[in-house]
């Protein structure tokens, strides 16, 4: 028979990750929103012949979230991670204006 601590263990584990896997469908939902905002800027961008890539705007992104950083994970780590984001909104700009270059 297992020991009651490693069966705590295991459930707790199981627990965590179902919270997990609650809150990245809520991140995906919320990149939704956010790939979404990016689709609209794409077309105001196309039509008034604005640069897709803003570095200002990208660096105040990456400084708000390193200077305000509630999570546990390392400022590096959450630069990284928005630097992902602001990629592929750039890469799906990029998409978006070679579907639409004759409009
Ligand atoms: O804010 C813009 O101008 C955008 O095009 C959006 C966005 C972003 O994903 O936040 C994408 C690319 C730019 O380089 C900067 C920011």
């Amino acid at each position: 028979m297992k020991e009651p601590e490693a069966n705590n263990t295991h459930s707790d584990l199981d627990e965590l990750r179902k919270a997990i896997d609650r809150i990245d469908e809520k991140l995906i939902n919320l990149l939704t929103q956010r790939s979404n905002c990016v689709e609209k800027i794409a077309e105001i961008k196309c039509h008034s012949k604005v640069s897709i890539y803003d570095s200002e705007r990208e660096n105040k992104i990456l400084q708000a979230v390193t200077e305000n950083n509630p999570t546990k994970y390392q400022s590096v780590d959450m630069a990284n991670i928005f630097h992902a984001i602001l990629r592929a909104g750039l890469n799906q700009q990029l998409l978006y204006r070679s579907e639409h270059i004759d409009d």
